[in-house]
């Protein structure tokens, strides 16, 4: 995709140029990473959490950069065009949908956001628009995909730039509608302000990415963002109002349709059974009541449910599309995914990595009664490290045994990360137990630092009736150590465990 265009006409109209002569080149692309700068490009200088933009100038100048916007004025050697704006991120993603030709005009967009259930909703609203017989672009924590072509996901929501280039080459191959997870961070810094969204989905709020956003009240004010980006009028924005923060919001925002189990809400069940083979029941919506027949399982999914249902009301798709588009929906990859064994036990591998995603997961698994639970989990390094006592606590009040092990610890030591998992562990009243312990039915805690030895230890534990549960990386398929980014997959492991056990066994 070749485009150019004058750099002045991108920008907002109180873009100031940095100096009288300033020229006014017609830029080749957009980016905010001077590593990523190519001849002709314009390059954003943008304030960071680690650094300042500015200080890359000379490295995307020396790259081929033609304009450099910035906040502040900057030296800049002749012939290279400067801007100063008052917001950089918001004039980025502006910018960008302006140089792609505004990719998701007049299309219908849902921005899912929320701490948990964001991928969920956004695959059920893919089989959705689907069963309606859209073409739909959807771009999330598992990637970004259209049809067959299925790109890496390196954010949950791009850079801005990324974002509307990708869209715009979807567009380009067909795409007629978008699901997209519209994550915190990428409100806090502008990502989506260049989408046009119809409908905006919130499903939850609970503790996660308080080492960005400082704390709860910030952390909620930046997912209500997506909601100033939907057009004014009624019946935009759908929240779940089995949730307090949704309740909230849902009086804040006029003609808010809203979901859950609670009284007053729009879409609710009217009679949902809730068994080990999935979700079935009643539903009724303003556009009438409908049966849902759904694999997934547990009550948080049942919000998901009920969150993608109100949705597609939103969107006015009929409600026999939507309940064929629900009965029709794939499982989401790495979110509770089933792994066949001969052991007679349950084994599942899920994406929980906060403690109310955790809690959610452990109680809905509980509810099948096993012989002895068994999970096997860790903490991210370098994010949030409320989590790693929240998510023992968790893990001690559900577990029979809980085996603590590594997640992605990213540049933090791995050994200090389990440890800050450990003291949540004993501070909830967790045992440590002796390996020698581990296959009778003591309740506690063990820890194993390498993640492949701790699933095959989970899984060399397990007994008929047994279920294990694997939390935290889901559908990844590498783990971060240091700056190196190794292959890791936790399905893949569990399999590779069961047969090798198999052999020697
Ligand atoms: C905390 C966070 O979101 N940080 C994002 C932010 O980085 P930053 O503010 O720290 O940037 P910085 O390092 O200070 O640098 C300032 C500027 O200089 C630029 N730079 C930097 C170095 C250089 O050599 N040249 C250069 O031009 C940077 O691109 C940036 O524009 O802006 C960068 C450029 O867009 C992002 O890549 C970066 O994402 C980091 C890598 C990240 O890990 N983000 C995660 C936490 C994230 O965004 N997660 C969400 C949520 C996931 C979920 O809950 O589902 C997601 O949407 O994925
Ligand atoms: N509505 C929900 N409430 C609480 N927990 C949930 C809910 N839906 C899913 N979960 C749990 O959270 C995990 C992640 O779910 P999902 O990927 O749908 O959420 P997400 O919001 O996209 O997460 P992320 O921010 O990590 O991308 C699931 O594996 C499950 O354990
Ligand atoms: N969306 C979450 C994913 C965390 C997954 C977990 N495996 C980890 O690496 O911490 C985040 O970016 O914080
Ligand atoms: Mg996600």
């Amino acid at each position: 995709m070749t485009v150019r265009k004058k750099i002045s006409s991108i920008l907002p109209n109180t873009a100031k140029a940095m100096t009288g002569g300033t020229p006014d080149p017609e830029v080749t692309g957009l980016c905010c990473d001077s590593r990523r700068v190519e001849a002709g490009h314009a390059f954003f200088a943008l304030p960071g959490v680690q650094s300042d933009g500015r200080r890359f100038i000379a490295d995307a100048l020396q790259r081929g950069a033609q304009a450099v916007v910035a906040e502040h004025p900057v030296d800049l050697p002749e012939g290279i065009a400067g801007f100063v704006v008052s917001n950089g991120r918001e004039a980025m993603a502006h910018a960008a949908a302006l140089f792609y030709d505004d990719p998701t005009a007049g299309l219908p967009v849902v921005g899912v956001t929320g701490t948990n259930g964001k991928t969920t909703v956004t695959y059920l609203l893919e089989s959705i628009l689907k069963a309606a017989g859209f073409r739909p672009a959807v771009l999330g924590t598992i990637n970004y995909r259209l049809g067959d072509t299925c790109l890496p996901a390196p954010h949950t929501t791009p850079e801005s730039t990324d974002l509307i280039k990708t869209l715009a080459q979807f567009r380009q191959e067909g795409a007629d509608s978008l699901v997209m997870e519209v994550s915190s961070h990428a409100l806090a810094q502008h990502r989506a302000d260049g989408v046009h969204f119809t409908v905006g989905v919130f499903t939850n709020l609970t503790s996660e990415h308080l080492d960005y956003h400082g704390d709860m009240a910030s952390y909620f004010a930046s997912k209500k963002r997506l909601f100033h980006l939907l057009p004014e009028a009624e019946g935009h924005a759908v929240v779940n109002i089995d949730d307090p923060y949704g309740r909230q919001l849902a009086e804040e925002i006029e003609g808010t349709l809203t979901c859950g189990r609670r009284e007053g809400a729009a879409v609710t069940p009217e009679s949902v059974t809730l068994t080990l083979d999935g979700i079935n029941g009643r539903i009724r919506t303003p556009a009438g009541t409908f049966e849902l027949q759904s694999g997934l399982l547990g009550e948080f999914n049942l919000e998901n449910l009920l969150c993608a249902v109100a949705a597609g009301i939103a969107l006015d798709l009929p409600i026999e599309i939507i309940e064929k588009g629900i009965r029709q929906a794939p499982g989401v990859p790495g979110r509770l995914e089933r792994i066949e064994n001969s052991k007679g036990a349950v084994i599942l591998v899920d994406y929980a990595h906060t403690g109310d995603a955790l809690e959610k997961v452990l109680s809905t698994v509980c509810r099948l009664n096993p012989r002895r639970l068994l999970v096997v989990f860790g903490c991210g390094g370098d994010r949030d490290k409320s989590k790693r006592p929240a998510m023992a606590a968790v893990a001690i009040r559900h577990a029979d045994l809980a085996i603590i092990t590594t997640d992605n610890p990213r540049s933090e030591d791995p050994a200090t990360i389990i440890s800050e998992i450990e003291t949540g562990c004993r501070e909830a009243g967790g045992r440590s137990l002796s390996r020698e312990e581990l296959s009778g039915l003591d309740k506690g805690y063990f820890i194993e630092h390498d993640r492949r030895r701790a699933i095959d230890l989970a899984v060399s534990l397990l007994q008929p009736g047994d279920l294990l549960l694997v939390a935290g990386k889901g559908h990844e398929d590498y783990q971060i150590i240091g700056s190196e980014r190794l292959h890791f997959d936790d399905r893949e492991q569990v399999r590779r465990s069961l047969a090798e056990q198999e052999v020697s066994g």
